[in-house]
């Protein structure tokens, strides 16, 4: 076992391209990475920009009409932000990642470097597991019009789109098919743009449909507002709060409007004016699906760790686990541009909750794993769809947890994870160690990694999968709780 050789914490990423360091091939590896039982971590950190951000933004950035390029600051330079990067260059875009990756400059479109502008098919597009890249230009590139064929990991191939496509096949000049059971990926779109306005589109599997609809709106040209309505269930609200706001931004002009449907369900309608996307200077959030884990850290070992470049009004809804963290009992300074969490003192436990994770569903490993230290169970609902994402985030989470002899009972729309015991915590160091497995779902190894905070012996395989949104993640752990704390051994079997 050899300690890691990493970057100072909150540097966003060393030289190497972040490309090298992924795991876009999603080959496993037998690294592991062990974190070891920690004092109070106490501390401060910037994470890397937002991927949500990044990839909206690169969406409305390469479609906006005028003289000067669009250019995006604090972007994330991770495996998700760099197949929309890729595929939007591969359909003819003139984009610049320059410096550490963070400025990307996105400028017109050169024309017919891509295989669909010259008739030789469908340009091939390779999304790996990004469910944000294939959601939004698929919905995008049918309202552009052209020649597509996107397509992915074995995972992107088992996480449905068919919401989407179907929303788009009736509006579409041309055709969109999926080619996977159950409506999933490879997807193939072939037409001339939009010839319809108004849709329906489902939201209960992910919001990102609707995501990728609005922002294609703009696209779409008819001379027409573009009406979307949802059918039922809308998961993860903020996201499209957040997909209005960047819209804006970028100088469209959407309306949302909230109803009471008959059923007595909440219904949502967006009207987009046709009014094009403008090329603007635009700064992006720290990630805070990322901040998650170090105001986890806090909560775990009692310790305080402030977040920089987040505020409570924060465009990504991420930001609420603070909240969720002050009723189990942790103190929260809520700034503008910092927001602090601090765990319970010595001697005191965190209190169990029950608690709708539906808006923060990115979160849910995060706390899982914080709820292991709790005084009680935590019932985490409204998560059903955490089972449609890099893996099933509630079966295999579950999984993991009972590695460590946890009891977690798993529900249709989530799980409760009871708390481990004094003797569970206080294993031997020199009993085996427990690896966990982590599915090629970076947020299982960026969570279940800070259970080596508490308990000795917990190797974490395949570490290289934080690569999806924070390829810097362990080196960025290691500045913030201490060098000896972070084990990576290479050569295991
Ligand atoms: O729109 C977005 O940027 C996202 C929406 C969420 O997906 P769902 O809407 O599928 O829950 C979230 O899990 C994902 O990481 C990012
Ligand atoms: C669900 C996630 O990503 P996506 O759906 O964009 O692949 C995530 O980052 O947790």
């Amino acid at each position: 076992m050899t300690r890691s050789e990493s970057a100072p914490s909150g540097s966003q990423h060393s030289d190497d391209s972040a490309a090298e360091k992924s795991s876009i091939d999603h080959a496993s590896t037998n690294c592991t990475v062990e974190v070891r039982p920690s004092p109070p971590v106490v501390g401060s950190i910037r994470p890397p920009g937002s991927k949500s951000l990044t990839n909206r933004a690169l969406i409305c950035a390469a479609f906006s009409v005028g003289e000067s390029p669009a250019v995006l600051h604090g972007a994330l330079r991770s495996e998700d932000t760099e197949v929309m990067v890729a595929a939007l260059r591969q359909v003819g875009w003139d984009i610049d990642v320059s410096g550490d990756g963070t400025e990307i400059t996105v400028g017109g479109r050169l024309g017919d470097s891509n295989a669909s502008a010259k008739g030789d098919g469908p340009a091939e597009l390779f999304i790996a597991n990004s469910g944000t890249t294939i959601r939004f230009l698929t919905a995008a590139l049918s309202a552009a019009g052209g020649d597509y064929r996107l397509s992915g990991v074995p995972r992107m191939h088992q996480r449905p789109i068919g919401d989407l496509t179907d929303a788009i096949a009736s509006v579409i000049d041309g055709r969109i098919v999926t080619e996977s059971d159950g409506g999933c990926p490879p997807v193939r779109v072939e037409g001339r743009g939009w010839n319809g306005h108004q849709m329906r589109v489902r939201g209960n599997v992910s919001s990102q449909y609707l995501s990728g609809l609005m922002m294609a709106g703009p696209i779409a040209a008819s001379g027409q507002p573009t009406v979307i309505e949802v059918s039922g269930e809308l998961v993860s609200r903020p996201y499209v709060d957040m997909t209005a706001k960047v819209m804006a931004d970028f100088g469209a002009v959407v309306h949302l409007q909230d109803s009471q449907a008959e059923s007595g369900d909440a219904a949502l309608k967006v009207v987009i004016e046709p009014v094009a996307y403008r090329p603007v200077d635009y700064d992006i959030e720290p990630d805070a699906s990322a901040a998650s884990y170090f105001w986890a850290t806090a909560a775990i070992t009692g310790g305080k760790v402030t977040v920089q470049g987040l505020s409570p009004d924060a465009l990504q809804g991420d930001v609420g686990l603070v909240d969720v963290l002050a009723k189990m009992g942790c103190a929260v300074e809520k700034s503008d541009g910092h927001l602090t969490v601090q765990g319970v003192p010595p001697g005191q436990r965190l209190t169990g909750i029950d608690v709708d994770m539906n808006a923060i569903s990115d979160t849910v490993q995060t706390l899982a794993v914080v709820a292991l230290f709790a005084d009680g169970p935590t019932r985490v609902r409204g998560v059903a769809h955490n089972r449609f994402k890099e893996t099933d985030r509630i079966g295999d989470l579950a999984c993991e947890l009972r590695k460590l002899g946890a009891t977690v009972e798993e529900h249709d729309d989530g799980m409760t994870i009871h708390p481990l015991t004094e003797t569970q915590v206080c294993r031997s160091e020199d009993a085996p160690p427990i690896r966990l497995a982590t599915y090629h779902d970076h947020r299982m190894a960026m969570s279940l990694a800070l259970v080596g905070l508490r308990i000795p012996g917990i190797q974490i395989e395949n570490p290289a999968c934080t690569a999806k949104t924070y390829p810097n993640y362990f080196a960025d752990l290691e500045g913030l709780i201490g060098q000896s704390h972070l084990w990576r051994n290479d050569s295991d079997d």
